[in-house]
């Protein structure tokens, strides 16, 4: 059946996404909108400008790979996730996990300043000039902007995020039928939440998202193995377990 057997319509399988979002997005809009103007000041820009290249790595890699975790968290309530094998689960988590963790971090931005929720404050893109990839945080900080473009409802986001997740045609799926059922689920979600608020013009616009998600993360991608090749030692020991298992 096209439905998962746990669930007998899309309400509940949209709702049921919606619920897994809301309880693994780290920080509800609402607090980040009381925390807009708490920004860095010259001194602490100074702090982590002055970082060495590894050591800024160290302190992204760290919150990159919890927000995976929570990621791992979201997808694991996705209606008909758990159905497929592990390898299929591992497989879809090792491609997508960044790609949500970059939709989510668009939630973390302020258009207004260009700034992005980062320890606590929000920053601009002065403060990861120690990353020595600008061009990767300008890609995230133009991402981020497209999205917020878009005004996506947290709804609107959960049901983008899974579908960004539950993609059939990532490399190296043993079961792609079972995946692609699963997805054709997310996408009737998607639909009939994108329906129900009369913006079906998103979709097309969603699925462009989608490409560009793509491209960005082969490039972070690229950027993570030449940090890990540059700084070897720092790459094994800072990356926890999970982030080994899905990016080595
Ligand atoms: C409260 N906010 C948070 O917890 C967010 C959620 C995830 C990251 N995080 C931050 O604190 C955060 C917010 C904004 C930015 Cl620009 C950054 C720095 O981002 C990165 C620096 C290095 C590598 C990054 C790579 C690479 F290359 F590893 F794939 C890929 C992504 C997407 N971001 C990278 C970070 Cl680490």
């Amino acid at each position: 059946s096209l439905y998962p057997h746990s669930l007998r319509n899309i309400d509940e399988l949209c709702a049921s996404i919606v619920r897994s979002h809301r309880e693994t997005c780290q920080y509800r809009v609402e607090e980040l909108q009381a925390l807009r103007w708490k920004l860095f000041s010259r001194e602490e820009i100074q702090a982590y400008q002055s970082k060495s290249v590894d050591e800024m790595w160290q302190h992204c890699a760290i919150r990159l790979t919890d927000a995976v975790q929570f990621v791992v968290e979201f997808a694991k309530h996705i209606p008909g996730f758990r159905m497929l094998s592990q390898n299929d689960q591992i497989a879809l988590l090792k491609t997508g996990s960044m790609e949500v963790v970059l939709v989510r971090m668009s939630r973390f931005f302020n258009t207004e300043n260009n700034t992005v929720f980062f320890d606590g404050k929000f920053a601009g893109t002065e403060v990861f000039k120690s990353l020595a990839c600008g061009d990767l945080i300008a890609a995230v900080f133009d991402f981020a902007h497209a999205m917020c473009a878009l005004k996506l409802t947290e709804q609107q986001i959960a049901l983008f995020c899974a579908l960004v997740l539950i993609n059939a045609d990532r490399p190296c799926l043993e079961d792609r039928g079972r995946v692609q059922r699963v997805q054709r689920s997310v996408e009737l979600g998607l639909t009939h939440i994108l329906h129900r608020d009369h913006q079906q013009s998103l979709m097309h616009k969603l699925h462009q998202r989608m490409e560009v998600l793509r491209s960005l993360c082969s490039l972070h991608m690229e950027k993570l193995r030449w940090f890990s090749q540059r700084y070897p030692l720092t790459a094994h020991s800072m990356f926890p377990p999970l982030y080994k298992e899905l990016f080595a």
